[in-house]
């Protein structure tokens, strides 16, 4: 992993299940509004699908190194966190408030965004994209603490 601490990353992919659909096309217009390339992962509708499946693709991509960040997005954002977080070298961090979005950059250099749609609404879920995207990691001890549970 590296000590990156660029603080606006230009491309982004994001993915959602049904519960999240309209926020995620909001997120994606905010994004593109601010210059960010956006990789759309789905779902691409309302319909009922199972948010394991973008979990998947937003995780791998981030895990594999296409891209360097993502936001994933659910009901709660319970499942999409538990399930983005088995992949080796992510880092997907569920919040609800600006505190912990900034933190999760901060100290935990967290790779994917994690919100729940029935959790937060879109003005406050906006919100938390814009600190997650602009606040730099710290490094340092921060660094070493997320080395030693890299290989867990
Ligand atoms: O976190 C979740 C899954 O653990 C999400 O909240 C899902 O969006 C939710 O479970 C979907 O529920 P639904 O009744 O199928 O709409």
């Amino acid at each position: 992993m590296s000590n990156d601490t660029t603080p606006y990353e230009t491309e982004v992919i994001i993915g959602c299940d049904h519960a999240a659909y309209p926020l995620k096309e909001t997120i994606k217009i905010f994004l593109e509004s601010k210059g960010v390339k956006v990789v759309d992962a789905g779902c691409h509708g309302p319909e009922s699908v199972n948010y394991p499946d973008f979990a998947k693709e937003v995780a791998g991509k981030v895990s594999d190194g296409t891209h360097p960040k993502g936001i994933l997005l659910c009901g709660t954002g319970l499942g999409m966190s538990m399930a983005a977080n088995r992949f080796k070298g992510v880092r997907a961090a569920l919040v609800s408030d600006g505190f912990s979005a900034r933190m999760s950059r901060m100290h935990n250099n967290s790779n994917i965004l994690v919100m729940g749609a029935r959790v937060i609404g879109e003005s406050l879920a906006l919100d938390l994209v814009r600190i997650w995207m602009e606040t730099p990691f710290e490094g340092g001890r921060h660094l070493d603490r997320i080395q030693m549970f890299e290989s867990f």
